[in-house]
């Protein structure tokens, strides 16, 4: 059990939930990753596009974003419905209406049901979607694509309205960046239709591939005439389908994260580096031991950690999602490194967390602009011997996780609050981590 004492915390009473952390031991066991978000999100939607039953297994059910796709799905008339551990998804030429602003406002796949309204040749208003505040989450692509599909669509200040419309018969589009949203967004509007769409740039991330085997499971005509560029011709509708959901590497880098940064060993089940590949790479220069091993990976810290330069990037590239993570290896090496971040303006408010434990990062302007044509940053990250246990804030969901792992690497207590933006991610960090021998729980007031 966790003991609350350490010289560094404040004498104030937390008054919400928080993760109380004893950190400074190597962590060591075997773990199974859940089924991830970023897939199950959007798999969640894509399900909905047939009006007949779909059963998604390996959805994280407890991850609070899900309950709230959920229910915008089944208030916009789906039928979503837990039955044990699937979910059961069927939709329905009502998919449309005016969303819940504050369900919509919390999470940033409420976009993604604009792709499923023009699915269902329905209208939809949209007020504007959240997710986690780290930069401008613009959406100028989804919309000008959905345009170019032929659905009416307007923007104003309060959110973004498609009017019931047809799509046109043959368009090409080009993103100028590979958006994650809005590629799914393009496949939702376009699987039923009798259109034939050429998308390029698109997004490839394992996540948007899952969710294509998904469609294309469902019946949907989708194929890759080029490594980033799609074809999607339009079938009259999609059918059932039993369909798993791929495990959550950016769990996978967490964990790993905090093995290197406590020093320790884990094995992790359902695992694989293949679809890791760029932040794999980084990690065994820097001198973990990473290992592919049958359904896993095998992890493993046997000698001082080395600085080592990323510049997050698109798939393959670095992932945006996992630098928070990488911070906290490289706060815990030797030297010197550089961190880009590319993709997001706003992503390195969780680096003043850190430094609260004794790590010594500098944020400052990188000279360039990100994919959003927003200020980029860059972080300078020197490494420490030594961090102490303190209170800390999840400032988001990577962020937070960072946060957690850099405190189960430090001597003493820590307490981290704002949990709800750890949890959105994460359903299960207090066991995954009690599993490798952490001293962690939550607090409930
Ligand atoms: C639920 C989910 O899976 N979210 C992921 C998804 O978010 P999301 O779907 O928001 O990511 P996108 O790939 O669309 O956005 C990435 C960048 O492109 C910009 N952009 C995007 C759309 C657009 O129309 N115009 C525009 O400028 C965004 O502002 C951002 O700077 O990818 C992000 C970047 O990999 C991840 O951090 C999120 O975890
Ligand atoms: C940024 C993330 O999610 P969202 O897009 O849902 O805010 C994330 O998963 O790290």
């Amino acid at each position: 059990m966790v003991q609350a004492h350490s010289r560094a915390l404040g004498t104030k009473r937390i008054s919400e939930p928080y993760l109380l952390i004893e950190g400074g031991y190597p962590l060591s066991g075997e773990v199974s990753l859940p089924g991830a978000k970023n897939s199950a999100l959007p798999a969640i939607v894509a399900a909905c596009l047939s009006d007949e039953e779909v059963v998604l297994h390996n959805v994280p059910l407890e991850l609070n974003d899900v309950a709230k796709l959920i229910k915008l799905l089944n208030d916009s008339g789906a039928n979503v419905e837990i039955k044990g551990d699937e979910l059961h998804c069927k939709g329905s030429a009502w998919m449309g209406g005016t969303l819940n602003a504050e369900l919509a406002g919390k999470i940033r796949h409420s976009l993604l049901l604009l792709g499923a309204a023009a699915h269902w040749r329905s209208s939809l208003f949209l007020p504007l979607p959240g997710g986690c505040n780290i930069g401008s989450r613009k959406h100028d692509m989804h919309v000008s694509a959905l345009q170019e599909l032929g659905f009416a669509m307007e923007e104003s200040e309060l959110g973004l309205h498609l009017r019931e419309s047809q799509p046109k018969e043959r368009t090409v589009i080009t993103f100028p960046y590979p958006t994650f949203g809005g590629t799914l967004n393009v496949l939702f509007a376009s699987v039923r239709s009798n259109a034939v769409v050429e998308l390029h740039n698109a997004a490839r991330n394992p996540e948007v591939l899952d969710v294509i085997k998904l469609l294309n499971d469902m019946g949907a005509s989708i194929e890759w005439l080029s490594s980033n560029s799609l074809q999607i011709t339009g079938v009259e509708r999609l059918h059932r389908a039993d369909f798993t959901v791929m495990s959550d590497r950016i769990i996978a880098s967490t964990i790993i994260s905090a093995v290197g940064a406590t020093k320790g060993s884990a094995t992790i089940r359902n695992a694989t580096t293949r679809i890791l590949e760029s932040e794999v790479a980084v990690w065994r220069q820097a001198g973990l031991k990473i290992e592919e091993i049958d359904n896993g990976i095998y992890v493993e810290w046997n000698r001082p950690l080395e600085a080592v330069n990323v510049t997050t990037a698109a798939y393959p590239g670095f992932h945006t999602d996992i630098q928070p993570l990488h911070t906290v290896l490289m706060m815990n090496a030797s030297g010197t490194s550089e961190l880009k971040e590319t993709i997001l303006d706003g992503r390195f408010s969780y680096c003043y967390e850190l430094n609260k434990l004794g790590a010594n990062i500098e944020v400052k302007d990188g000279g360039f602009l990100c994919v959003n044509g927003a200020a980029g940053q860059t972080a300078v990250i020197h490494g420490v011997d030594e961090l102490y246990g303190t209170d800390l804030v999840a400032t988001d969901i990577r962020g937070g996780a960072a946060v957690a792992v850099a405190a189960l690497a430090a001597v003493g207590t820590s307490r981290i609050t704002n949990l709800y933006q750890l949890e959105r991610g994460y359903g299960n960090f207090t066991e995954i981590f009690t599993a490798l021998g952490a001293q962690i729980m939550k607090v409930n007031h």
